[in-house]
Formats: C-alpha cells, structure tokens, sequence
C-alpha cells in the first residue's frame, strides 16, 4: 500500500494527470466536430458488422466506434459534468517484469510509450475509449481487455503493473489521487500518495443514489463482471457485497462486448421496488450506458405502475403458483353477466340454447384456443350447436344454408358480443373480487382461510383504482392466457381519424377533440377519475422480450413473478443475483422450483462475493449476530472497514417521536448523507414527521422498502416488531440492519 508524501508532491502529481486529462479533452472536443459528419454512419456500423473488432482494443474499429460512441454520450449526459469523470485511472506499467513473469514478449496492447524508459508504459483507463489523431490511445475504455490488469493486478500477480493510480475528478478537474503500490519498492521516478483507493472510496458519505465504482472494481469482482455472456450467472454473497453495482457493471459490459446482441435485443434490469430503482437509476448512464431498461416488480407491464404492497399474508396467496388453478378456471369460466340463454329465429328454425350448451361450447373452444383470439371459432361453434340442437340428421344442404345465415345473423353478432367479448386480463382479477367466485374456482387449491382476504384485496383495488404489487405478475399470467385484446374495428377507424385530424394543426386548427376515445357513452370527456377506469387503463399487449434479464434481490421473486419475468427472457441469459438470508418470500423450495422453470436448460456459472464493502464492520457484527440466531448457515461477508464506533442501542420511549428525533438528530451531527429512519407499521404513521429532520437529508421508510438501498446512517425502529409483521421474520430484520455504511442506532 502506498504512503503519504507532502501536500507538494501530491500537488505536483495532480498536475501531471490534469495535463493528460485536458490533452484528452481537448482531442474530445476535435474528435466531436469531426463525429458530427461520421456519427450516423459510424452507429450504424456498430450495429451492424464490425463485432470482429470488439474485444480486441488494438482494432482500429473499437477505438474509432468509442470515439463515436463517447460523442454520442456526451450530448445525451455529459458524463463529466455529472459523473465522477471520464479518465479514472492510470497504470505504469514496466515491460520487462512482465516478459520476466510470462517468459514472452509482453502482451502487445496499444500503449503510450514513457519517454522516461523504453519498457515502461503508461496507460490511461476511462469510461469511454478515446485516441488520438494518429490513432495512439489517450485513453482505454475499461472494458476492454488493456484495461484488465487495472482491475487484476495485485501485489502477488502484478501482471507487469508497477503502480495502479486512481485519479479523482469534479467534472474536468483533476482533484485527487491514490495509488496501489503492486511491487514491493517504488522505483525512484514513480511518487506514491494516498492510502489507497478502495478505502478512500468507502469511507466517503452515501448520496441519494448508489455511485458506479469503475474506478476501483476488485478482482474477484471484475471476474463476474466479465464472465461469458452465455447461460446464467449467478451473484450471490451477503449483504453489502457489491453484487448490485458488481451487476450493473456486468451489463454495461455485456453491451460493449456484444453491443449487436444486446443492444438490439435489449436487456432488462429487474429490482424489488421503485425506490430500488430510482437508487440505481444513475449507475449505468454515469458508464455512458443509457439503453438500459430499469423495473421494479410493479413496473414490469406498461401500463400498470404501482408500489402498493399486500398484506403479507395476501401477498403470499397471490406470489404461490397455487393461485394458478383460481386464474385459470375463472379465464375458463363463464364472464359474469354474459347472457346464459340464446334464442332467435335463425333460417327460419326457432334456435334455443340453454346455459349448459353455452358452457360446453365453450369448454370446447377453449380447449384449443384462447379466448381473445376465438371469436370465430367460438361463433363458428356455437352455430354447430345450434343445428344439433334442432335435432335434424342427414340433410346437408339445410345445415349449409343455416350455417351461412348463422354467419350473418344480426342476432347472433349481438349475442356474441355479449357472451364472448374481449376480456382484459385485469377484468378476470376484478371478477374475483366475489369470494363465491373465488371459492368455486379455486376448486380446493386454497384454504378456505385465504379465499375472503383475496377476494377482499380485489375490493381493495376497486375502491382504490389502484393495484398491488403482487397483482401484477397475476394480470401477467391472466393475460397469457387470455392472449391479447383484439382491438374493435371502429376503435381502429377512431384511431386513423385522430391522426388524420392531428395534421389540421398545420392547417391552424389547435384543438381537436378525437372522436371515440375521449368520450365515454353518456358524452362526458374521458378523464380517469374512476377506480375502475384508471385500475382499466392502457392496453396490455405481449410481453418484451429481451436477450440478457438482469434479476436483483432475487431471493424476493414469488413463483409468480419468477414466471412473469420468465416470459420476458424465454431467449435471454441471465445474471441472478441474490442472498438467501435476506429473503422475504418465505417458501423457498417453491421459488427455486420457479425460477428453474425460468432458466430452462441452460448453461450455469457462479460467482460468490464475501467482502462487505457497505457496512462499518461494528455495524456488520451487531447485524450478523441477530442473524446467524435463526438463520445459522446465513452467507455472512467480512467487512473491511472499521469506524472504532459501535452502533447504539437505546430504549424506544412511549413518545416514539421524541425518541426517534432525538437519534435522527444526534445522527445529522455525525454523518454528512443520508439517513434513514426504519420502522415497522405499527410506527410509521407516528414517525412520519421525521422525514422534516434535517434538511431533506432524512427519510422514513418501511423495513421492506429498503431492500437493496444504503445510508450514511440508520435508526431503526422496535427490531422486535420488525420482524413480527413480515412473514421473511429475522431476514427482513437482517436486511433492515445491513443499510448503514457508518452510524447505526436501534431503538428497542
Ligand atoms: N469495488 C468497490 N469499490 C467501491 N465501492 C464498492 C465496491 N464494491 C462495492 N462497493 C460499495 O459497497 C456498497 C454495497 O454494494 P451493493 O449495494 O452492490 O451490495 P449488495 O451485495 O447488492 O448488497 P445487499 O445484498 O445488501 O443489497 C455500495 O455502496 C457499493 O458502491
């Protein structure tokens, strides 16, 4: 590790790396002009053909493509002035200890040369690849293979590395260093300062959302980062081990080394909630990466948005697959209030079909299709049904005639369109808001016990107009089965005449009312100030595939949702990412059984993390002791980093507000970021005002919620009751107490 020199000499270093950062921007801003004319071109062959290059960063290709690539980030996110800037590292790098180590002739990547010494290289590592006009590399993208002994490198395998430096910029300011000494005595040319980046890193004070750490990825962590982009990978590790942002790193990586696959056939992040994904919102685009899709389990349809959580026990109900027989007898069952009688004159011949004709033709169709897309068949049916029914045998050419006019028939189209109408998936969950229909439907596979509080939560969403979490995944399998809506023939004509009405506004017509769909019948304009029109809203269409799901806090997946984001990679790899200790879905061999339903057959390899780099360790024993009381094989990390201060522990007074300003306030002393107030249920309407502590810099936020998220300082609230109310138990408890990067309380 390296030691600490005079503020001089570190200010002499600094001002070395500024003169190199500024040469790179400089070469930016030319590089920018000229991409102006190239860009479009240059994308397009990114996309389409040059693979052959990526991978190898002597290819003329990739530096040209990150150049174009770079331009394009720049205008869409100004990584410098938002991130933490685009030059992040350095290497000196000396070339006969690396052919002495490999017996060979180095490892031939683009360098620039040293004038100090003819094996010595010094190479610049950043988030974007950029080189010069005489194509020398200024800078090395930190995916590419030159890159690698940056993140590889140690003192026992220093793959030729002499001194690894980090540089730290605001925006193009060079405003610190710290260097990794990788052989046992610098040469005298070289100056080391800083304790070492790592450290520098996690003593610094959390933000409001997680920072990419590109600058100081560990090597088992660039392992992961860089597996194959083939089959599943599997994260796991307790908590604070990286494996979030370790992921992150991995699809921004997966995008450089494959951009075609995975650019085209996009890949999808999955995380438990919207806080989750607001917190890790920033990540990708501060590594220039932007086509990334973000969704917590509440998001993943298009049209349904919500963080509205079950009760525990109800959310179990709806996550089990079990749940399963309910949905698809009631997608098989009659649709309430559909006609259950036909009667009409049809080819002259009184036609009457009765409810148990009506039930069979449709058992019969559904055998065979779904339901949104059998209208014909399903007329088409019941017209056979009809003429059996007149009891007529052996002349065909009436049964021809009375089919033809069944076809036609103004009375059977109207028939149809109440007894088979397009059923949004959503509907079907409505239904069952009746626990009679519950009850029949579930034909025994739930306890009677869970069939009143399910069909309660439907009535919930009714007086609501809005969903659960957990009901999402089941419109998703509702809408499996049903396939999609058909859209009506008119509804379509109403959608061209919008359009057609919307090129008025040349002509300077500004207000155009469009003529179906913002009136209701009774002529009122549509404004979703319904329950039901706003839980109806939007149309649910086929799932997006995509070629890499990405699935964080895995462990959390209910078999339901495991198979709604099981649709949307039935064609993807995969990287899992989890730990079982910190579940909340409390039946795991189900889960499991889900989730390989998920994988399929495919090809499998695992990463294990076990370093914390979040937690104080002071705070990371007090948590891994509660754990490891009830959960003995819990996966329990070593954490590197100690603050000399133990957490606090204190009695919860009857005045829960007073108690908890009292800690918040202690706290806003003693950490500069941000804070969370933990707390179960049974408190949180009391503790509300406590997000007003502080300046914006407190939030109260439920045990659940804070899943994947981190603090500069937590209080957490009556740890007892915390892992009462949630069916996890001492794993929610566990994950609550595993937040805090330097201060905890716990207020008992
Ligand atoms: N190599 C690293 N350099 C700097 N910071 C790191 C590094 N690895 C991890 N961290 C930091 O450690 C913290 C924990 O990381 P992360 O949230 O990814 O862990 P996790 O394993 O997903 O945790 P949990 O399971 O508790 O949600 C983050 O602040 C992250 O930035």
């Amino acid at each position: 590790m390296g030691t600490k020199r005079i503020p001089d000499e570190l200010a002499r270093e600094i001002a070395v790396e500024q003169a190199h950062v500024d040469r790179v921007h400089q070469e930016l801003e030319k590089a920018g002009l000229r991409a102006d004319s190239v860009q479009a071109e240059g994308l397009a062959r990114t996309q389409f053909g040059r693979q052959v290059e990526i991978g190898d960063a002597e290819g003329a290709g990739l530096f040209e493509r990150d150049a174009l690539m770079f331009h394009a980030a720049k205008r869409r996110t100004a990584l410098d002035t938002q991130y933490e800037g685009l030059v992040f590292g350095r290497l000196d790098i000396d070339h006969a200890m690396l052919r002495a180590a490999a017996g060979s002739e180095g490892n031939g990547h683009g360098s620039v040369r040293d004038a100090s010494g003819e094996d010595r290289e010094v190479r610049y590592i950043g988030r974007l690849g950029v080189r010069d006009d005489d194509y020398e590399p200024l800078v090395i993208d930190w995916r590419a293979p030159a890159a690698s002994p940056f993140y590889r490198a140690t003192p026992a395998q220093p793959m030729g590395v002499i001194r690894r430096r980090v540089l730290r910029s605001r925006g193009t300011t060079v405003i610190g260093v710290e260097d990794d000494l990788m052989v046992p005595e610098a040469p005298d040319d070289l100056v080391v300062v800083g304790d070492g980046a790592l450290m520098a890193a996690l003593t610094r004070s959390r933000g409001e959302r997680m920072r990419d750490i590109v600058a100081t990825i560990q090597a088992h962590q660039d392992e992961a980062i860089r597996a194959s982009a083939r089959g599943i990978t599997e994260i796991t590790g307790g908590p604070g081990t990286g494996k979030t942002v370790v992921a992150l790193h991995r699809a921004a990586y997966l995008l450089y080394s494959d951009r075609r696959r995975f650019e085209s056939g996009g890949i999808l992040v999955v995380g438990p909630s919207g806080a989750y994904t607001a917190y890790i919102e920033r990540v990708l685009p501060s590594l220039g990466e932007e086509s990334v899709i973000l969704r917590a389990l509440g998001d993943v349809l298009d049209v349904v948005h919500t963080e509205r959580l079950d009760s525990p026990a109800v959310a179990r109900t709806k996550g089990s697959t079990r749940i399963r027989t309910l949905l698809g007898a009631a997608v098989r069952g009659r649709v309430p209030e559909a006609p259950t009688e036909f009667r009409a004159m049809v080819a002259g011949r009184p036609v009457r079909l009765e409810a148990r004709d009506l039930d069979r033709v449709r058992s019969q169709v559904l055998r065979q299709h779904q339901r949104n897309t059998a209208t014909a068949a399903a007329q088409a049916a019941l017209g056979e049904a009809a003429w059996t029914s007149l009891g007529i045998t052996g002349d065909r050419e009436a049964k021809e005639e009375f089919l033809d006019k069944w076809e036609d028939h103004l009375d059977v189209e109207s028939f149809m369109q109440d007894w088979w109408p397009q059923v949004d998936p959503r509907e079907v969950l409505l239904w069952l808001a009746d626990p009679a229909l519950v009850r029949r439907h579930a034909r025994g596979s739930l306890r009677e016990d869970e069939i009143e509080p399910l069909a309660a939560s439907f009535r919930l969403a009714l007086e609501t107009g809005t969903w659960s979490v957990a009901d999402v995944a089941l419109i998703d399998d509702v809408a499996a089965r049903l396939g999609p809506v058909q859209e009506a023939p008119q509804e379509e004509r109403g959608f061209y005449e919008i359009e057609e009405l919307e090129d008025l506004s040349q002509y300077g017509v500004t207000e155009v009312q469009p003529v179906r769909s913002a009136a209701r019948d009774d002529g009122a304009p549509l404004v979703l100030t319904q329950p039901r029109e706003k839980l109806l809203a939007g149309r649910i269409g086929k799932p997006d595939e995509y070629a890499h799901v990405l699935v964080d806090e895995a462990q959390d997946l209910s078999p339901m949702q495991w198979r709604m984001v099981g649709r949307r990679g039935r064609y993807a790899s995969w990287t899992v990412v989890g730990d079982a200790a910190q579940a909340s879905w409390p039946d795991a061999a189900e889960a499991a059984a889900a989730r390989e339903e998920a994988f399929g057959s495919q090809v499998r390899q695992q990463f294990h993390m076990d370093t914390n780099y979040r937690n104080a360790r002071e705070i990371f024993d007090f948590a891994a002791q509660v754990v490891r009381r009830e959960v003995p094989d819990a996966d329990i990390p070593q954490a590197v980093r100690e603050t000399g201060v133990e957490p606090l522990e204190l009695r919860l007074g009857a005045d829960v507000l007073a108690s908890v300003t009292d800690a918040v306030q202690s706290l806003l002393e003693q950490v500069e970021g941000a804070i969370a107030v933990i707390t179960p249920a049974a408190h949180a309407a009391a503790l509300a005002p406590a997000a007003e502590l502080g300046d914006g810099r407190v939030q109260v936020i439920d045990p659940m919620s804070t899943k994947g998220l981190e603090y500069d300082a937590t209080v957490v609230v009556d740890p007892d009751e915390i892992s009462r109310e949630s069916p996890g138990g001492i794993r929610v408890l566990y994950v609550a107490l595993t937040r805090a990067a330097h201060r905890m309380t716990i207020l008992s």
